[in-house]
């Protein structure tokens, strides 16, 4: 294979499958996205035509040939693929069971690649006959925008696939990150911890929903994506964060539990943008406008940090 797949399978249509299929299409792929469920093909293709309109306006190249088929076929969808990128929901029975469907189908050379959010790649692999092509490939949401992918080896993958991964990233110019096994992984760590901090805050009455966005989003977020966590160190003084993660550290939340009060939004059915309440409540039309706003927010910031040096 050179670098890019020729063909690439993507099981699994929901939140991220057609971003990551548009993503390698766009760079020359032919690619065959699968589900189980004729409903969410049928969404994904709506989604598609999103996706593919979001991606005209980024400016990254469009290479010949790329293209995107829908079924609910697995045979049709895994025929001489190279590439198989599995993004089925977080559940590890689930996505071992996949995997052995997938390698009854399949010669050994097929590299399966998984976008867990974060169960470790090592236990995923247990069940599999050939647990060396197995190999964490973890996009961002939305995956078409987020030009970074953290590559994870489990304890069996060849070393050969790991280059290989890192290369395909590069191929479509994204910005793969090596990383050793650990659960979560490293963004997810990072992301967790501060949402762990965040609800707690909340849970406390310390701040409104208003005020903890406006703050992390220019306090922290804003920064965050010009200078890293380490350079930011640098930035502020080794000796500032000694005297503050000294008392402060040991005052932040701890809880190993999802806080109660998102358990019972869960409870009475307010997931967020697909149940039109979450954090916050949407009337008629404003999930659109809102996942619009963001959209148009991430393809302005992503612009605007390409155009910049790496500090
Ligand atoms: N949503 C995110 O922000 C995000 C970000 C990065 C990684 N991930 C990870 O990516 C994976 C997918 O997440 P998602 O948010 O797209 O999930 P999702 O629930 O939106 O979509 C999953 C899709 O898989 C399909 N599916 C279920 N069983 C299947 C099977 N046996 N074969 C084929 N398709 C099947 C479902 O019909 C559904 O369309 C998860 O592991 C998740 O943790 C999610
Ligand atoms: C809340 C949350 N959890 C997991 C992930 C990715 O695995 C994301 C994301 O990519 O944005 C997320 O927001």
């Amino acid at each position: 294979m050179s670098s890019l797949p020729t063909i690439a399978t993507v099981i699994g249509s929901g939140t991220m499958g057609p971003g990551i299929a548009a993503t390698l299409a766009r760079a020359g792929a032919t690619v065959r996205l699968y589900d189980i469920s004729p409903d969410a093909i049928a969404r994904a293709e709506a989604a598609y035509d999103v996706v593919r309109g979001v991606l005209e306006s980024v400016d990254s190249p469009s290479a010949p040939g790329g293209s995107v088929s829908f079924g609910t076929d697995l045979d049709a969808a895994l025929a001489d693929t190279e590439l198989i990128i599995e993004a089925v929901p977080e559940k590890l029975e689930l996505k071992q069971k996949v995997f052995a469907d997938l390698e009854a189908r399949i010669g050994d050379d097929v590299i399966i690649a998984t976008n867990t959010s974060g169960i470790p790649i090592t236990t995923m692999a247990e069940s599999m006959t050939v647990p060396a092509r197995l190999i964490g490939m973890h996009w961002s949401n939305p995956p078409h925008l987020i030009p970074m992918i953290e590559v994870i080896p489990g304890e069996k993958t060849s070393s050969e696939l790991v280059d290989q991964l890192i290369e395909i990233v590069k191929a479509f110019n994204y910005v793969p990150v090596l990383e050793k096994e650990i659960p979560g992984f490293v963004e997810n760590r990072v992301l967790y911890a501060i949402l762990r901090e965040c609800m707690a805050l909340l849970e406390e009455g310390i701040v409104t929903p208003e005020g903890l966005d406006a703050c992390v989003k220019w306090g922290i977020g804003y920064k965050l994506s010009v200078v890293g966590p380490t350079r930011l160190l640098d930035m502020a003084g080794l000796d500032i964060y000694q005297a503050v993660s000294g008392y402060l550290n040991k005052d932040l939340d701890a809880s190993t539990d999802t806080p109660q009060f998102i358990k019972d939004k869960i409870a009475a059915g307010q997931l967020g943008f697909k149940t039109n309440g979450g954090m916050y409540e949407y009337g008629d039309g404003d999930v659109d406008a809102k996942r619009k706003e963001i959209i148009t927010g991430l393809i302005a910031a992503r612009k605007t940090l390409a155009s910049i040096p790496n500090v």
